[in-house]
């Protein structure tokens, strides 16, 4: 696989511009301010697609995230006591915004993290949406009011903000994971500070302009940029101010945080790795679950914590399904973002090529068969083709561990209590798929899955109304509908003496 990166001048001289607005230069956006770093430290983004670099962003260390964490601090009570209804109007107006530029904000994703337009297009919507749900679930805050069983007193019970709120936001969704997380922390009443990924910071610092623009005051959202996630993400743990930390990332990184986060007991939030299987029954609809495979497997590449990672199609169909299938793959056109016709860019990385080349190979080994796979030939850059694998072992990788990437491999089940041992065979409990025709079937096996979702007949199971989030090792806690404000509420009551 050659990972190269020669070709130059892809991205569009409008993203430029939208990065020069931006200033990365300073990088942290805190208290409303875009700062240096005070070490003069400095990283470059590169375009994933050519490894041009776009910019230079500064580089935050523990310095920068106690400032932001000082701004953050400093903004709360005001935020907090800010009317519900006006906190939730400048969310819906920065969802207006990110509508209003989602061209704009799309081509950022695109050139930053190097998904196809579509996807990124995909994203900004996506995105978008958080603010518009969580504009709306800012002014239904929960409580309750009863008579105590034995009288004489009355229970109030009231949510209010947990305080200042850390985010950690991967690369894969960058404005997506960031609003997701922003919106109903911002409609609780918390401020924030977030560190994104190192490969994708431009679209975090484009929301939280948007977000200021929507007339969020200064010091409510803090943005740092850095190299050096432990630094940062370390140094705002051990602050006794920062009351809540929501993260999404890897399995890994997760238990490490949580680990920390114990040491002073910081309400955690965890939306880590998963390892979706995707079922088809003997009497699904074939040309639909090629749709939805499509969609559940290829969308960000098969980047994303949600992407069928294992496809268990019934013997009876598996011909059928998988020559449909290999013929959409095989049609998918690979390249840069900003390439006419693109729908799959390149990796994020060349470890992430080596690391998904070394599953497919591992599964080859094993028996599995490469049956089909999209062209790629002519590509420099980090590009892995689209490819179907079939007769894979159950023991094979692949099938135990997160891709990240652009790979579907197939097994084949005749029984059901066999394959249900073989999808929940796994420490990972996130996103699922079920195709079938009988739609009881299909529940009632969901009601087994160890999974926080299951996509019925669906590709996808991402919805800002919906609660997200995993079971097992995939997370703790929910993000998006209404447990998404819950996340970043505690809970307080008032016992009232009514004699
Ligand atoms: O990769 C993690 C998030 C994916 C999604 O929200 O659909």
């Amino acid at each position: 696989m050659t990972i190269t990166t020669t070709r130059t001048g892809l991205v569009p001289a409008s993203v430029h511009a939208t990065i020069t607005r931006l200033d990365p230069q300073h990088g942290q956006h805190i208290g409303g301010r875009g700062l240096a770093a005070g070490s003069g430290a400095t990283f470059e983004v590169l375009d994933k697609a050519t490894g041009d670099q776009l910019a230079t962003f500064a580089d935050g260390g523990a310095t920068e995230a106690t400032a932001a964490v000082d701004a953050a601090a400093a903004a709360f009570p005001a935020w907090a006591a800010t009317p519900p209804r006006v906190r939730g109007e400048a969310l819906r107006t920065a969802f207006g915004l990110m509508v209003e530029r989602s061209e704009e904000l799309a081509a950022l994703i695109a050139a930053e993290n190097g998904k196809s337009l579509a996807d990124a297009r995909a994203e900004v919507g996506y995105a978008a949406e958080f603010f518009r749900w969580f504009a709306e679930e800012a002014v239904r805050p929960e409580g309750d009011f009863a008579e105590s069983p034995a009288g004489g007193t009355r229970t109030i019970v009231t949510s209010r903000p947990v305080g200042v709120a850390a985010l950690v936001t991967p690369w894969n969704f960058p404005a997506a994971m960031a609003t997701r997380k922003i919106g109903p922390a911002l409609a609780a009443g918390c401020t924030v500070v977030l560190k994104p990924a190192a490969e994708t910071p431009l679209t975090a610092l484009a929301v939280a302009r948007i977000l200021e623009e929507a007339g969020v005051p200064a010091g409510v959202v803090n943005v740092v940029t850095t190299t050096d996630p432990g630094a940062v993400v370390g140094t705002w743990l051990a602050d006794s101010r920062v009351r809540k930390v929501s993260f999404t990332g890897s399995t890994g990184i997760g238990r490490l945080l949580l680990g920390q986060a114990a040491d002073r007991v910081v309400n955690s939030s965890m939306e880590l790795g998963g390892n979706a299987p995707f079922v088809v029954a003997a009497d699904a609809d074939l040309d639909a679950a090629v749709a939805g495979a499509m969609i559940a497997k290829f969308r960000n590449g098969g980047q994303a914590c949600t992407a069928a990672n294992r496809f268990y199609v019934h013997e009876s169909v598996a011909a059928e399904f998988t020559e449909k299938l290999g013929a959409a793959i095989e049609a998918l056109t690979v390249g840069s973002a900003f390439e006419d016709g693109t729908a799959i860019g390149p990796l994020i990385s060349a470890k992430a090529v080596t690391n998904l080349s070394a599953l497919v190979e591992d599964a080859v080994a094993r028996g599995a068969r490469i049956s089909h796979r999209a062209h790629t030939s002519t590509l420099e850059g980090h590009f892995y083709p689209p490819t179907l694998l079939v007769d894979v072992p159950a023991d094979a990788q692949i099938i135990r561990t997160e891709a990240f990437g652009p790979v579907a491999p197939v097994v084949t089940w005749n029984d059901e209590a066999e394959l249900l041992r073989q999808v929940n065979d796994t420490e990972f409990g996130l996103a699922s798929y079920i195709y079938s025709g009988d739609l009881k079937w299909a529940l009632q096996l969901a009601e087994k899955v160890e999974a926080g979702m299951v996509g019925v007949n669906r590709g996808v199971v991402s919805d800002p109304a919906a609660p997200f989030g995993g079971v097992k090792q995939s997370g703790l806690g929910r993000e998006g509908a209404r447990e998404g404000v819950r996340a970043f509420t505690e809970t307080q009551y008032f016992s009232v003496d009514w004699s």
